[in-house]
């Protein structure tokens, strides 16, 4: 039996499975909240779009955003995919280098990179790092000269689009704090800074419009943005652009109601639209870049909880807490996203009864789930939340002191502990004495 329209099966004992194993035996061998990733999934979503650019024909580079879930094992996982990689921090980048991560296959992103972090790129010698502003351009230009090393680097650019996500996750309208605004023309006098520099090796623009976006028109509308500026450049300047990284943002099913982007059509769609603009420019075809980072992890995860205390308010609400909440997953409380789940021993039993899935903080907005129709629901019950692959682990944090939850993965009928569960001595592990 198949989880309505989430690609999870169950087993003959009624459990809901992942990866071919029985999630209720992994939530008692390694406790719970536990991340459970099924590899398998990861690599197919890698291939979904590797494939179509090489089925296409067309040269492209698609890097992982690591943000969306960071860790050695998964680092590696991408790099067994001959993926590329995005990070946007030292710690991202801490975390590639010690998975072994080829440094030239690795993109440095982010709106206020430190001196530090830029050192640390240029000295490992990474593929390209993504400019974000003008302080940054100058810090750039004076650090390879001492280095005396050049670097390729691609401008990041807002197209003014706004898409139809959270406020939050919106990030190609104009009002952001990331990237070189295209309407005011502070892009070209970046452009201006950058492409004759001896020591930067400019190679194009990268535009990234939000994330959890369904509508593919925005993207076939942020790349038609981009080429108008490259129009006003190539007769400007002469210019032609060697890469355009198109970002990631791509959607993906959390509920009923998101209908996610099919990837390979959509690479389709929008290389169709590049290569439309450039015969219509008269230039080269560049190599297009993407960063999809929920699309590779988002559905590969779920996560498990132990069910605990239940409040019934008769006429209003029935809660059912777990024993995680917005420390394991804070995308509800910030975001208001929302989630699927079932009880994972219980997975083939008829829904009977509408709950509510509260977290263990002491925050009235530490809520998972506000309506989940369940089969009748008792203490110790193991709860399966649908998608947290994304965004989950990485977003997670030490609120009430929590510790963070071990994560696992499974692959070829095969589980295995990919990220420890902390432990209290973590959590004080930098506290000193004041006695
Ligand atoms: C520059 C950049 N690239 C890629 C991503 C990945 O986004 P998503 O996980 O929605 O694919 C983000 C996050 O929104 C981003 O800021
Ligand atoms: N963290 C966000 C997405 C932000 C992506 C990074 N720019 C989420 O959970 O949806």
């Amino acid at each position: 039996m198949i989880i309505d329209n989430h690609p999870f099966t169950v087993n003959e004992q009624g459990h809901l499975e992942i990866g071919g194993l029985d999630s209720v035996t992994l939530a008692k061998k390694y406790g719970t909240p536990l991340y459970v990733y099924d590899v398998q999934m990861i690599r197919d979503n890698c291939r979904a779009f590797v494939n179509t650019f090489q089925n296409m024909g067309v040269t492209a580079k698609v890097a992982y955003a690591s943000k969306a879930f960071s860790s050695i094992a998964m680092v590696q996982v991408i790099k067994q995919e001959g993926m590329y990689l995005d990070v946007v921090s030292e710690g991202e980048l801490y975390t590639a280098l010690h998975a072994g991560y080829p440094t030239e296959k690795i993109h440095f992103h982010g709106n206020n990179k430190s001196i530090a972090e830029l050192r640390m790129a240029i000295e490992h010698n990474i593929g390209c790092i993504v400019v974000d502003n003008f302080q940054e351009i100058k810090h750039i230009r004076s650090l390879l000269k001492t280095y005396d090393k050049q670097m390729d680097v691609l401008m990041r650019v807002t197209p003014g689009i706004e898409s139809k996500t959270h406020h939050y996750i919106m990030t190609g309208n104009e009002d952001s704090k990331f990237g070189f605004n295209l309407q005011n023309g502070q892009a070209e006098t970046a452009f201006l800074q950058m492409h004759n520099d001896p020591y930067i090796r400019f190679q194009g623009l990268h535009c990234h419009i939000g994330s959890q976006i369904f509508e593919t028109d925005r993207f076939i509308l942020a790349t038609s943005v981009l080429f108008q500026e490259l129009r006003t450049w190539k007769e400007r300047h002469g210019y032609t652009p060697n890469v355009l990284n198109l970002g990631g943002g791509y959607g993906i099913r959390y509920t009923k109601d998101d209908a996610p982007i099919s990837y390979a059509p959509f690479v389709e769609e929008l290389v169709n639209e590049v290569q439309k603009q450039v015969e219509a420019l008269a230039i080269p075809m560049p190599e297009i870049w993407l960063e999809p980072g929920r699309a590779i992890a988002g559905n590969a995860g779920i996560t498990l909880y132990t069910v605990g205390a239940m409040k019934e308010i008769p006429g209003i609400r029935n809660y059912v807490a777990v024993d995680g909440g917005m420390t394991d997953n804070l995308r509800p409380a910030l975001y208001q996203a929302k989630y699927e789940a079932v009880l994972a021993n219980k997975a083939a039993a008829p829904t009977e009864t509408n709950v509510s899935i509260a977290g263990k903080c002491c925050e009235s907005g530490d809520m998972l789930i506000w309506d989940l129709p369940l089969p009748h629901v008792s203490q110790n019950d193991i709860l399966a939340v649908f998608s947290t692959g994304a965004y989950g682990y990485s977003m997670a944090n030490h609120y009430n002191r929590f510790a963070k939850p071990a994560v696992v993965f499974v692959e070829n009928g095969e589980d295995k502990l990919v990220v420890q569960r902390e432990t209290y001595q973590d959590i004080i592990r930098h506290d000193l004495s004041y006695e």
